[in-house]
């Protein structure tokens, strides 16, 4: 098929309530499959995440990034040689340029946590409880789109997961700031799942579609966006892409949250290549033209150069926070941030 008959202009939603009756099940798994291979990106609706489990996380994202910095400093990614914590506006770099947001990173090492707001920890704990569930009811789903057994993708999974609260602050028009986060594929995992959590007016975040359009992924009310990770492309041979995306700065501030869905640390790119090549070898990934964007994004796992999934993510970390890198990984410091892969 000619890339232009399947190039996307929108989003699609993938009601996950589908999978309840076995008689809506094929009408479920043959739009996942078109979402999966032709966009990378989708909406699940029907998630069965708990809304209570939501809102408690999404009313306190405003007192966090409220807490005055020497609050938010006390926790600094800076300290943490897991790259979790919180990092101030412009601390991070996204195709070689500072990101316009503030974030807070967590996962299951976060030893520091903002004291003025002992109830936070429970509700991450909580919600990166439900999220996990989530991605795996998720990748049975994905597995079976794809023709495979349901359980297919489960031993490629980490025991342990990522979530970042992210605020991107308001930019006035005149500011010159553009980039709320630049032009990207997600490389902590498999698949990320994603709360835009503030209201439907509030825009910024986009997608590259196959000829080079950034398409709009509007606040859709009860969803998760869900996208493609690098391992994931990696392992079905490119069938199903790490499609990138950005956003942009507007004049609303905006909320979003991603959860990083994990892989096993000690996966192989040789190991992911070689578990499904026959099966995927009968897919005809869609060979079309890679935007100008899409060339120089980086995605060094999928270039090949480490070995070890755990690797290259040590690299894009080191990458991404570099006084980190210095300070905690000063032994190959240089050899990633001087490999552009
Ligand atoms: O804030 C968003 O909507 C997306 C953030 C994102 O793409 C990321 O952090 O990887
Ligand atoms: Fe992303």
């Amino acid at each position: 098929m000619p890339a232009s008959t399947n190039n996307f202009q929108e989003i699609p939603v993938i009601d996950l309530a589908l999978a309840d009756d076995p008689k809506s099940l094929p009408a479920l798994l043959s739009a996942l499959r078109v979402a999966l291979i032709d966009i990378g990106f989708l909406y699940v609706s029907n998630h069965k995440v708990p809304s209570q489990v939501i809102q408690d996380l999404v009313d306190i994202l405003p007192i966090l990034f409220g807490l005055p910095d020497n609050a938010k400093n006390k926790i600094a990614l800076e300290n943490s040689k897991h790259f979790l914590g919180y990092s101030a506006v412009g601390s991070e770099t996204t195709a070689a340029k500072a990101d316009a947001r503030e974030q807070v990173e967590f996962a299951t090492e976060l030893t520091a946590w903002p004291s003025e707001i002992p109830e936070l920890r429970p509700i991450v704990e909580k919600y990166i409880q439900e999220l996990t569930l989530l991605g795996e009811r998720f990748l049975s789903l994905v597995a079976q789109a794809l023709d495979l057994p349901k359980e297919a993708f489960q031993p490629f999974l980490s025991d342990q997961h990522r979530l970042k609260a992210v605020h991107y602050p308001a930019a006035a028009p005149d500011s010159g700031i553009t980039q709320g986060v630049g032009p990207h594929t997600d490389s902590s995992g498999w698949w990320t799942f994603l709360l835009q959590a503030s209201e439907r007016h509030v825009r910024g975040l986009q997608v590259l579609n196959k000829t080079g359009d950034w398409i709009d992924v509007p606040v859709l009310p009860d969803t998760f966006v869900v996208n493609v990770g690098q391992a994931f492309e990696v392992l079905t041979h490119r069938t199903c892409k790490a499609t990138i995306h950005r956003v942009l700065s507007t004049r609303d501030e905006r909320y979003s949250i991603p959860f990083f869905q994990g892989v096993r640390r000690d996966l192989t790119k040789k190991e992911a290549l070689e578990s499904f090549q026959e099966h995927f070898s009968t897919f005809e990934p869609d060979a079309s033209i890679e935007s100008d964007v899409g060339r120089v994004v980086d995605s060094p796992f999928l270039r090949g150069k480490y070995d070890t999934w755990g690797e290259s993510q040590l690299r894009t970390k080191i990458r991404s926070h570099r006084s980190n890198g210095q300070k905690f990984y000063p032994q190959v410091y240089n050899k990633y941030v001087e490999d552009d892969a």
